[in-house]
């Protein structure tokens, strides 16, 4: 199994977070200290979504990243691939995208004098508090609604981009830097777009069951949130998630696609 689109999928998930990380703090007006935590989880998440893309790709099409250009291969495929990548993505990253939610939502960060301490102290006390109050399986919650945002969200991620690209390509090049940075953006913004209804339910439900469970599962959750606040709810943060969906996106291709020409 090709390993370096896992390794360009790290450095530049990790060069795409640097640039997100402002607009990740301000998202939830909650705070998010330091960069050694989403490095590691957003990092490894891009890793696994990178290289299971491919490598699905590899599987289906018999093509490897290099021939990709030649022999490009069907939407479908595309799709499929990312469909998959999209789905392990959300396996592996539920339990840190749950601490990071836990934690943004947490509004004294610090503990002031005389004020009680914040109930997480940081992501490891944070991990340890939920699999001690709510067992392994606590560390998995909302972790169906991320599974069900990623994979067909993933899926329209790679398609935008593999169609942009080979829209402003002469055939059989590769795509310069301004359209994998523009492609990128655009797959950026259109996966957000779509993802972000079940954002909002995968963030309620990871809130869920800190004091008294609410919801009986993610479509009670859904329609109790429609039924309160109209369907506007789905669209709740559409706006800030494609401004930071953009250059996130379009660095992270930029560095995905430049790390694998180099490396051959
Ligand atoms: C839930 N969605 C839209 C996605 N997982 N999209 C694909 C990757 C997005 C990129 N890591 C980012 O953080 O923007």
């Amino acid at each position: 199994m090709p390993v370096e689109e896992f390794v360009a999928g790290w450095i530049s998930g990790a060069l795409g977070l640097v640039l997100g990380h402002p607009f990740d703090t301000v998202k939830l007006l909650g705070f998010f200290k330091g960069m050694s935590f989403p490095i590691a989880s957003v990092a490894v998440a891009n890793s696994v979504l990178f290289g299971v893309y491919s490598n699905t790709l590899l599987l289906l099409t018999a093509t490897s990243h290099q021939e990709r250009r030649a022999q490009p291969p069907s939407y479908t495929h595309i799709f499929l691939a990312g469909c998959t990548g999209g789905f392990l993505q959300a396996y592996c990253l539920a339990p840190f995208d749950l601490i990071k939610v836990r934690l943004q939502n947490q509004t004294e960060p610090v503990a002031q004098p005389g004020s009680p301490p914040p109930q997480y102290q940081g992501p490891v006390h944070c991990a340890a508090s939920i699999f001690r109050e709510e067992g392994y399986r606590g560390l998995f919650r909302g972790a169906w609604a991320l599974m069900l945002r990623d994979t067909p969200t993933v899926g329209i991620y790679f398609i935008t981009y593999e169609g942009l690209c080979r829209q402003y390509t002469p055939e059989g090049q590769n795509p310069s830097s301004a359209t994998v940075l523009v492609a990128g953006g655009f797959a950026g913004i259109a996966s957000w777009v779509a993802a972000t209804p079940l954002d909002v339910i995968k963030s309620r439900m990871q809130m869920d069951g800190l004091r008294r469970r609410v919801y009986q599962g993610v479509l009670d959750c859904m329609m109790s949130s429609v039924r309160q606040e109209g369907l506007g709810v789905f669209f709740r943060g559409v706006t800030i998630n494609s401004a930071r969906a953009f250059p996130v996106n379009a660095v992270t291709f930029l560095s995905y696609e430049y790390l694998l020409r180099w490396w051959g």
